[in-house]
């Protein structure tokens, strides 16, 4: 397939040479570092929106959207908002090593969506075959970038790609991260319209996994605490937050499943990142990693980013 580039036209950012932070170099004319983050599916649903809202995070200084074909047209238009991000497009396989080269992050939202009456576990067939060869392409252009997996089903997107590192000798578990941020994002919106508190200052450590019942809020964590909250209301609040994905399939009836939610909380996971790598102390956000904390090799708890003596630092700072 013959596939546009697309960059913008701001001269690039030449870094200088002071080095406050751990590993990162400063441009000239900006006060963050230069940060390139990559998303892969960026014309989809999700992507679409996530490549906004990474447009406007000062942290990214390149942003890279690549997707199998219209991302020219993404790029071209997420080009002309005047943050700092430069954008370039990338549409079709050959020009994948491109558009991954260099990246500190690259974010996965691609791959086919549920329908109603669907499971995540109904996408694997499609969606472990997508998985399997962009990581190919990661672990060989970006060996070094933290992964975050949007893809469903996440419960098995997410040990697919630890395969395809561990197979080409670039696997860091302190790099791969399962994004369940829509699951906390879904608990504090439910337990503030509950309890009847300012959302802003909820917190909902949400652990497990992905997918049903692997999706646990932990509401006995829930700050601010309530009191009025009876085991009953905690009961339909989990099961709403479980069932929340499922809740927007079938409104969204056939077209697909939350792209604007998940696009909101995957950039917010993709800042805890960036803040992480750039040396900012106690930014934890739960997500779906390699954990001794259960049996299961793979399990969502708190994560803590900080970037310590060059490597990325996971917490499990997490109590049931
Ligand atoms: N982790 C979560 O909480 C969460 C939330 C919502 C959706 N999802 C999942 O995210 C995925 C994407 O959802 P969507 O609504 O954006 O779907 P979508 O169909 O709108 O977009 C997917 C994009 O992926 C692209 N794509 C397909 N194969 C590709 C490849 N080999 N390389 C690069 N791009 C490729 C498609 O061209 C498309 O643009 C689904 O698997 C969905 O289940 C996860
Ligand atoms: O439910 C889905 O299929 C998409 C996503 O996993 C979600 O939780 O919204």
């Amino acid at each position: 397939m013959k596939a546009a580039v697309l960059r913008s036209s701001r001269a690039a950012l030449r870094p200088c040479t002071c080095r406050h932070l751990v590993g990162r170099s400063y441009s000239s004319t900006e006060s963050s570092p230069e940060s390139k983050v990559a998303i892969l599916g960026a014309a989809g649903g999700i992507g679409q929106p996530l490549a906004l809202l990474m447009k406007l995070n000062p942290l990214i200084s390149s942003l890279s959207l690549y997707d199998i074909a219209n991302t020219p047209g993404v790029a071209a238009d997420v080009s002309h908002i005047n943050s700092r991000a430069q954008v370039a497009g990338y549409a079709g396989e050959e020009q994948l090593g491109e558009a991954l080269d260099g990246s500190d992050i690259v974010i996965i939202p691609a791959g086919v969506p549920r329908k109603p009456g669907m499971t995540r576990d109904d996408l694997f067939k499609i969606n472990a075959g997508i998985v399997k060869s962009l990581c190919t392409a990661i672990a060989k252009y970006c060996p070094n970038a933290l992964v975050n997996m949007i893809s469903n089903p996440v419960n098995s997107t997410v040990p697919i790609a630890a395969e395809v590192f561990k197979k080409a000798g670039t696997f860091d578990e302190r790099k791969l991260f399962g994004v369940t941020t829509l699951d906390v994002v879904r608990a504090k919106t439910f337990y503030a319209g509950k309890v009847k508190v300012p959302v802003a200052e909820v917190n909902v450590p949400v652990v497990g996994g992905h997918a049903g019942i692997t999706i646990l809020p932990l509401f006995s964590q829930a700050a601010p605490k309530s009191s009025n909250l009876s085991d009953d209301d905690i009961k339909a609040l989990t099961k709403r937050t479980q069932d929340g994905g499922t809740e927007v399939v079938e409104a969204k009836a056939g077209k697909g499943s939350a792209t604007l939610s998940m696009a909101y909380a995957g950039a917010v996971f993709a800042d805890a990142c960036l803040k992480g790598l750039n040396g900012v102390p106690d930014i934890v956000e739960c997500s779906f990693v390699q954990s001794s904390i259960t049996d299961l090799p793979f399990f969502a708890s708190k994560a803590r980013k900080e970037w310590r003596g060059g490597s990325l630092w996971i917490g499990s700072s997490f109590r049931l």
